[in-house]
């Protein structure tokens, strides 16, 4: 095992959308550092083969040191075989992106990566970058729930052919992408050009958040008129407010919801809740997060879940001292989303329900995952 572990980045996007011209800029861009490239197939990936040297069979070195594989059998034994010939000092880079095909999901590839024994002391998952096509995009994000779900995953969102696009499309498209993922910042690739820097660091949550970066994680969803203005510390005026972004198009599979909760929330009820809604609708749900104050813990929680598997939580330091307002954020497919609030409703919950309340939730009392706190 080595010390830090390697910051992975997961690229996706539908097909076409311009994951390859991103990926042929970072790899030639000297700022981006030396990134290992993960592939289907090379011939796939396009990939610019100008002076590129061939390692080993599925390795090729690019010009600025960065290295491009090929999945040969599964993720995990490619992820490996890396890591074995950087401990042997074969190769050198300092992170590693994987571009999924234009219809991966990428929640098998991040489980991958939290619960292999050998992976996930090694590998940290950084975050999820997906590349939406600013002329088709919309088209795309009409016919397949595949693209909405990328969309809904994403922690940054990458605009692509922004110079052919119409500004009246482009502002459909980007009022649609805030319904779908309130919380992605969203930069544009120009020819696949990216400020430097811009996509990575986004999930960080292995080490400890700043109280700034969780906020900025965690951005409010459009609706709230007061995002970004009021720092989210000053108190709010209601203990709850569901925080309702617009209406949905009713062929969006994606729906968005989001809770906030000035007072601590009881240990017992944070985890009843997070149980009941993973074991009754895990597999309807794309994304979990949220800045959590638990009663009696001295600092608050971010928690962080894409689909059923969580990261462990991460504590925040130097949070605003009486500040106790907690966030939480859910994305979920094919679920109303009154019932996504039903949900966060049982988060206010003064103390868990007992068998007579119980019938009410629809027998919502099952316990099947580790207890996060
Ligand atoms: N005009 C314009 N064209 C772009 C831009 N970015 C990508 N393209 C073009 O879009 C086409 C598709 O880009 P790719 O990078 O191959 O897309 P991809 O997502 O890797 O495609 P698949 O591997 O098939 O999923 C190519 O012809 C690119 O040259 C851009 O910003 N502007």
């Amino acid at each position: 095992m080595i010390s830090a572990p390697i910051p992975v980045t997961l690229l996706t996007g539908f097909l076409g959308a311009g994951k390859t011209t991103l990926l042929n800029r970072l790899l030639h861009d000297p700022t981006a550092g030396r990134v290992a490239v993960v592939v289907n197939e090379f011939g796939d990936a396009g990939l610019d083969h100008d002076l590129i040297e061939q390692a080993a069979e599925d390795v090729v070195l690019m010009p600025g040191g960065c290295v491009c594989c090929s999945i040969r059998g599964d993720l995990s034994k490619t992820l490996l075989s890396l890591l074995a010939r950087r401990v042997r000092g074969e190769l050198s880079f300092d992170r590693v992106v994987i571009e999924t095909t234009g219809l991966a999901d990428p929640g098998p590839i991040h489980h991958t990566l939290l619960v292999d024994p050998v992976l996930a002391p090694n590998y940290a998952l950084d975050g999820t970058v997906t590349v939406v096509d600013a002329v088709l995009g919309a088209a795309t994000l009409d016919r397949h729930a595949e693209a909405q779900a990328q969309v809904a995953m994403a922690d940054r969102i990458v605009l692509s052919k922004r110079d052919l696009a119409d500004a009246a499309g482009l502002a459909a498209l980007e009022a649609r992408l805030d319904r779908l993922n309130p919380g992605a910042p969203r930069i544009v690739a120009d020819q696949g050009a990216v400020p430097a820097g811009s996509l990575w660091g986004l999930g960080a949550l292995r080490k400890p958040m700043a109280p700034d970066h969780a906020l900025a994680w965690l951005a409010q969803p459009a609706a709230d008129p007061l995002a970004g203005l009021s720092g989210m510390t000053a108190p709010r005026p209601k203990s709850v407010d569901f925080a309702a972004p617009s209406h949905h198009a009713t062929d969006d599979r994606i729906a968005t919801a989001s809770i906030t909760l000035n007072a601590p929330i009881p240990a017992e009820i944070f985890d009843f809740w997070l149980d009941t809604l993973i074991a009754l609708r895990g597999a309807h749900i794309l994304r979990l997060k949220g800045i959590v104050h638990i009663e009696d813990a001295a600092h608050p929680f971010v928690f962080h879940g894409v689909q059923h598997i969580f990261e462990p939580p991460v504590p925040l330091q130097n949070w605003p001292e009486g500040d106790t307002t907690s966030r939480v954020v859910i994305i979920a497919r094919d679920m109303p989303k009154s019932d996504l609030d039903e949900s966060l409703s049982l988060l206010t919950l003064p103390k868990l329900p007992g068998a007579e309340d119980a019938a009410g939730l629809s027998g919502m009392t099952v316990h099947t995952l580790e207890q996060p706190f």
